[in-house]
């Protein structure tokens, strides 16, 4: 399970839980303009917008997670088991594999307007990466500045849904999980009235009984509503300490803690990292499982002409601050 988030304060933040029961040894990884991005199918892109992302790197290429362009544009794969479906190679189109999606996208397109353009020439094609890292299943959060879109290529074809909400988790389909938000149409921050019947009295005995309804399990669901609520319900300052604080606050309301979620006898799910990514900044923030101190790798602290990947493996040991 995963979530992907966004956020606006004064600046803009991308940013998404990686919940799983292992890791690939990803890691913060600038790929600069002029990294020759090679595709299975499609044209090399000699030079591209540089992007800083959550990358497990092999043979020298970046397999995206997650990223982010120096035009701030962002991009998230999340989990998609049984839905997604790609297809056979086809004329005419742009032939894009799932793991070179990222790239393809966030090398080329500055906003969403220019992410659609792309979008309705491509077919995600079913070529894995290599015998060792088949396909994943998975559907995609892509965010600009001012809006976000979910695209699912499923046995129907290929789907953009607008994503008002800013949030994306994995199953069900997108449309199903923002129709499902109508079940919440109830739920509110304020004290809440007794609507219940006025033959009764009732009493407001603790604060948050608006929120009385809001699921708290880990299912994808659920993660959905619960991230929605939080983020489109957050308040913060703007400066940058408030907003990434305030991120990562809509990122831990749907953390997975180790032991809720079993998946074989001694295997449990986890929030391997959570990351937040100023996008009009590019700088990239993560915390990780254990490792609760804010990490930051700024991509303009790189030289972004040059060719060649950089790598920031994560720091994942608790950091204390030890007071006296
Ligand atoms: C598993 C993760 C989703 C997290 C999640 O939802 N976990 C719940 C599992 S469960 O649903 O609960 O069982 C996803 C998110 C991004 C993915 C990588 C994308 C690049 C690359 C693409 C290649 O084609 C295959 C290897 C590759 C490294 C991918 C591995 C893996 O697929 C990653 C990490």
């Amino acid at each position: 399970m995963c979530t992907a988030a966004t956020y606006t304060t004064k600046d803009h933040y991308f940013g998404r839980n990686l919940d799983l029961e292992f890791s690939y040894n990803e890691t913060v990884t600038v790929t600069p303009r002029n990294y020759p991005f090679q595709f299975r199918k499609v044209k090399a892109l000699e030079s591209h917008y540089a992007m800083i992302g959550m990358a497990f790197v092999v043979d020298n290429y970046p397999l995206y997670y997650d990223a982010t362009n120096e035009k701030g544009l962002s991009m998230a794969g999340l989990n998609f088991p049984e839905n997604a479906d790609y297809k056979q190679e086809a004329e005419g189109k742009d032939n894009v594999t799932p793991f070179e999606f990222i790239p393809w996208i966030l090398g080329q397109c500055a906003t969403i307007k220019e992410v659609k353009e792309l979008l309705g020439r491509i077919n995600l094609i079913n070529i894995n990466f290599s015998e060792k890292l088949p396909l994943s299943p998975l559907h995609w959060m892509i965010s600009d500045r001012n809006e976000s879109i979910t695209v699912e290529s499923v046995k129907e074809g290929m789907k953009i849904y607008d994503n008002p909400v800013g949030i994306l988790t994995n199953n069900p389909t997108f449309d199903i999980q923002i129709f499902n938000l109508n079940n919440y149409v109830n739920i509110t921050r304020e004290v809440p009235e007794n609507r219940f019947s006025s033959a009764i009295a009732l009493d407001v005995y603790s604060r948050g009984m608006g929120g009385i309804g809001i699921p708290g399990d880990l299912s994808s669901s659920s993660r959905f509503v619960k991230a929605a609520f939080t983020k489109l319900n957050s308040v913060s300052g703007t400066s940058e300490s408030e907003s990434i604080s305030q991120f990562f606050y809509i990122l831990g309301s749907v953390n997975q803690e180790r032991g809720c979620v079993r998946l074989a006898e001694d295997t449990y799910e986890i929030t391997i990292y959570s990351s937040c990514c100023n996008v009009d900044k590019g700088v990239y923030y993560y915390k990780t499982y254990e490792n609760s101190q804010i990490t930051g790798v700024d991509m303009h602290n790189e030289n972004l002409d040059s060719q060649s990947i950089v790598s920031y493996p994560l720091i994942k040991e608790q950091q204390i601050k030890m007071q006296n």
